[in-house]
Order: structure tokens, then C-alpha cells, then sequence
């Protein structure tokens, strides 16, 4: 296994309600067939981006794969992956995993999303994935024109982060975008963890005219409990005279954070989400948030798939992962845009609202072969 550590900047900072996300720095993970003693013939590179808040720290992440690499006997890779929490370093996980994966995948000349669905027992993956702009917090002018800038580049779904403002503020802003784009073109809010159970409430009543796709992680990532009796109290007909909540469709409620931190099975268990947001960093690999979309679909939860704003290697894998969920609803990942440099030119474009998942073996055939 070999290590390349990067540091990439975002043209812009992302604004969310947790703060400004404004560089990416991680590992590229290269598992080489020569000093390797499994069964894999092939050479694979897999990503680890840690965004600390979602996953481990930097430190905590070169330190784990820097251990295994110490402690490697002949025990092989697989055995080195297996002694990776995905709890406490999934980052590190993500890197190993799909450096394997994609070694795995390029031997049996499949794709990687081939080779995911297989291992899950899904159809034959989808060509090509529908995907959402993402657009950070910003005064209201800059709202709309970022949102009017994403619908006329053929995005047919938005993501607006929220929660950085007060109520009042983030309900106009809202509001603006509503009035700017077409009604075809759907709308999801992120509060990031930002609003307590009262603010929280009030918000989804004053939503509900807007039509949201769904409100994301308006609840710290622990209150789990707090998002299951949004959603139950929102179902239950106990809503607010002075609004139109009785008579507007409730506004769905997806989790991210909560996913993280308490595990997919916590999130469904209490019926805390309609749509769970799975992001392979944080979930430890992009065989971990496929089988956890798996247990969402099960559940009659929607997955939707993004990234931590990752390079190109962690984002495509992400492509793969969405791709092997059947009739997946729009993933977050077309964020390759927001870096301003990469690591390798992107094999997977947006292009009219959807991502083409790349035809070549494992990741993406040869466009990577400079990494591995
Ligand atoms: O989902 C998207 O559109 C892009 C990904 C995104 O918003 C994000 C990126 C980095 C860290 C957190 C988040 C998030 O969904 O909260
Ligand atoms: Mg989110």
C-alpha cells in the first residue's frame, strides 16, 4: 500500500451552518499487486479525505493507514482492511477499500459499480446517475443567481444549505429561489444540524407551501429522536392553525449527519428519516454506503449518495456506489466544481442534470493510471 498525501483548494469556500468548508486534504491509496500477497493481480488507488465533523481528523487517518503499513506481515491487504473501524476512521477505511475494490474490479474487467452490484446481488447498474447542484449559504441575491445559474446549466434539482441565518431569513431566501426557477425544478434545504426542536418545527410549517423536496439534518446529528417526532407529529395532524400545513404535502426529512455518527440502522430503526444521505467517507467505503442504501431502500427510505466535497478518485467511486442502487433519486456529486485543482481530469462530467458513470474497468479504465 502506498500513500500520496494532496491538498486541494475550493474555488470558493462552501458556506454551511457548520462553518466554511475551504480545502480538501487527504490521501491517495495505492494498493500495488507486487508487494502484495492476495489473490488481486491488478493495481487499484482508492481516496481517503477525512472532513473532520463527518469523519476522523487528518492525523487520525495518516495514522491508521500508516499503521498498517508498518504492521503489514503477509497477511495480506484484506486482513489490513478488516482491522479498520469504520466508526472511528472511516476515512482511512474508504481509502483501503477502494483501492481494493477497484483492484478487484479491474481483474474481473467490470466496472466498479459492476462489481459492487454484484457483490450486493443488484441489476446491472445504471448508465448514468441524476445529480443536484449544490449551493452554499449566501445573501439572498446570491442565492438566486447561483440557483438561476444551476437551472440554466440544466440542473433540474437544487441544494441550498440553510441554517446559517435566522428563521426569518432562510424562509425568504427560500422563498426567492421558489419564485426564480421553474416549479419542475425540485428543491432540498441542508440545515447541517443547525436548529433546535422548537426552530426546527417551525420551520417544516413554514416550508411546507414551498414544496421542498425535503429538509436535511435540521436537528443536531444525535437528536435522532427529535427528527422521528418531526416527521410523526408533521404525519399526525397536529399542525399549526395559523399556517397551511394542513393542506400542503408535510416536508419530508432526510438525515446525514445522524447517519454518520449513529449508523444507518439507528436512523431507520426509529423511523427518524424519509430519505437517508449517505456519503461513502463517512461511512467507512463505497461497499458500506451501498449496502446501507440497500437497507434503506428495504426500509422504504430513500438513499441519496454525495461526497465530502472529495477529489476525483473518492467522488467517481461515489458515481459507482449511486449507480448500482436501482432508479437512485438525485445524488449529491456534482461538487467536482467546486475544487479549483484535482488530482487527475474528471471522467465523470456533469451533463444535463445526470453524471455518465465511466465505461472502463474498475473506476474508470485508464484515466487513472498516472495515480495508481
Ligand atoms: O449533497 C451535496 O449536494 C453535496 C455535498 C454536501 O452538501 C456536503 C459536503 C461536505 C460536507 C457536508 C455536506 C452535506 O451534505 O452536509
Ligand atoms: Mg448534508
Amino acid at each position: 500500500m502506498r500513500l500520496r498525501p494532496f491538498s486541494l483548494g475550493l474555488t470558493s469556500p462552501l458556506e454551511t451552518a457548520r462553518g466554511s468548508i475551504e480545502q480538501r486534504e487527504g490521501f491517495v491509496v495505492a494498493v500495488d499487486p507486487e508487494s502484495d500477497g492476495d489473490s488481486v493481480s491488478e493495481a487499484g488507488v482508492g481516496e481517503a479525505t477525512p472532513l473532520p465533523g463527518w469523519t476522523e481528523s487528518l492525523s487520525a487517518c495518516e495514522a491508521t493507514l500508516r499503521g498498517l503499513q508498518a504492521d503489514r506481515d503477509d497477511a495480506g491487504l484484506a486482513d489490513a482492511l478488516a482491522r479498520i473501524d469504520p466508526g472511528e476512521t472511516p476515512a482511512a477505511r474508504h481509502g483501503l477499500a477502494l483501492a481494493l475494490a477497484d483492484a478487484t474490479a479491474r481483474d474481473a474487467g467490470r466496472s466498479l459499480a459492476e462489481q459492487l452490484a454484484r457483490d450486493e446481488r443488484l441489476p446491472a447498474p445504471a448508465d448514468a446517475v441524476p445529480v443536484n447542484a449544490t449551493i452554499g449559504d449566501g445573501d439572498p441575491e446570491t442565492t438566486v443567481a447561483a440557483a438561476e445559474t444551476a437551472v440554466a446549466e440544466g440542473f433540474g434539482c437544487l441544494k441550498l444549505k440553510v441554517g446559517s441565518r435566522a428563521l426569518d431569513a432562510d424562509v425568504e431566501r427560500l422563498r426567492a429561489v421558489r419564485r426564480a426557477v421553474d416549479d419542475g425544478v425540485a428543491i432540498r434545504a441542508d440545515a447541517n444540524g443547525a436548529w433546535d426542536r422548537e426552530t426546527a418545527r417551525e420551520a417544516v410549517e413554514r416550508l411546507a407551501s414551498l414544496g421542498l423536496a425535503y429538509l436535511e439534518q435540521p436537528l443536531p446529528a444525535d437528536d435522532v429522536e427529535g427528527a422521528a417526532a418531526l416527521r410523526d407529529r408533521r404525519q399526525g395532524g397536529e399542525v399549526g392553525a395559523d399556517t397551511d400545513a394542513d393542506t400542503d404535502p408535510p416536508v419530508p426529512i432526510a438525515l446525514d449527519e445522524s447517519v454518520a455518527s449513529r449508523g444507518v440502522d439507528a436512523v431507520l430503526d426509529a423511523g427518524a428519516a424519509d430519505a437517508v444521505v449517505l456519503k461513502p467517507m463517512a461511512l467507512g467505503g463505497p461497499d458500506r454506503a451501498l449496502a446501507a442504501a440497500i437497507r434503506a431502500r428495504e426500509a422504504g427510505v430513500e438513499p441519496v449518495v454525495t461526497t465530502t466535497v472529495d477529489a476525483v478518485i473518492a467522488r467517481t467511486a461515489a458515481v459507482h456506489v449511486a449507480a448500482a442502487i436501482p432508479d437512485v433519486a438525485p445524488c449529491g456529486l456534482a461538487t467536482g466544481p467546486l475544487l479549483d485543482a484535482d488530482l487527475a481530469p474528471d471522467p465523470c462530467p456533469v451533463s444535463e442534470r445526470a453524471i455518465a458513470v465511466p465505461s472502463g474497468s474498475g473506476l474508470a479504465g485508464d484515466a487513472f493510471d498516472g495515480l495508481r
